[in-house]
């Protein structure tokens, strides 16, 4: 506990730690009175569904919800990661877009989404991103977030973004030609600006 310099604990009343999940809350209480660190048992919240739990939040972004994932959690959710480079395809769609990895993140519903991006300045942009595998494009497996900032054109390779999921537009699907998936980027662009009020 020194060495993790612990002012202060808290935790739910069904919190349990340590081999097989022995450990409870009183148990707890008492390893920290020692050290004077206090405890406090933070109340459940809960609503219709039952208890607001991670796994709960975690099920509403998988299954395409972001907002009411952000009204459990009390924030947007959202994902940061480095620009990569891509192929380049995205300025010859005209729609370029900011590549970032999925590596360790959990996977919400694949689709496209209406976003707000921050900067590394703390800059807040709306776009529109596509999380998936493009199919159109692409035959593999991995899924990627690619997202097109709105009014906006400036060099973005190797900053950390952080794209909160505001939307669900539609899912992803494959098109028979690329001009069907620009026609249907630009209609999904002009429906995250209404989303956005921009
Ligand atoms: C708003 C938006 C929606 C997209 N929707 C789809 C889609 O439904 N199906 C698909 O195969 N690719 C979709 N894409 C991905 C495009 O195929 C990809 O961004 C573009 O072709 C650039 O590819 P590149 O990274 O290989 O250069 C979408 C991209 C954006 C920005
Ligand atoms: N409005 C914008 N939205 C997103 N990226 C932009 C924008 N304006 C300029 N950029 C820059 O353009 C890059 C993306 O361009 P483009 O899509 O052609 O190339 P790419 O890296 O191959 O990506 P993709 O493979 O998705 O096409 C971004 O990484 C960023 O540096």
């Amino acid at each position: 506990m020194k060495g993790l310099g612990v002012a202060h604990v808290a935790c739910g009343a069904d919190f349990a730690f340590g081999h097989r999940r022995h450990g409870n809350i009183d148990r707890l209480e008492a390893l920290l009175a020692p050290h004077g660190i206090g405890l406090t048992i933070v109340p459940q919240l809960a609503d219709d569904g039952g208890p607001i739990s991670s796994s709960r939040i975690r099920r509403l972004l998988q299954e395409g919800y972001p907002e009411r994932a952000a009204e459990e959690l009390g924030r947007l959710w959202s994902i940061a990661g480095p620009v990569m480079h891509g192929d380049q395809r995205g300025r010859l769609l005209g729609f370029p877009t900011a590549n970032i990895p999925l590596t360790q993140h959990l996977e919400p519903a694949r689709g496209v989404y209406a976003v707000r991006v921050t900067l590394p300045d703390g800059r807040i942009v709306p776009g529109v991103a596509n999380i998936g595998r493009r199919p159109t494009i692409n035959d593999g497996r991995e899924s990627r977030l690619e997202v097109h900032l709105f009014d906006f054109n400036e060099d973005l390779y190797d900053q950390t973004l952080s794209v909160a999921l505001i939307a669900l537009l539609r899912e992803e699907k494959k098109f028979s030609s690329l001009e069907e998936l620009k026609a249907q980027i630009a209609a999904d662009a002009a429906q995250a600006r209404f989303i956005l009020g921009i």
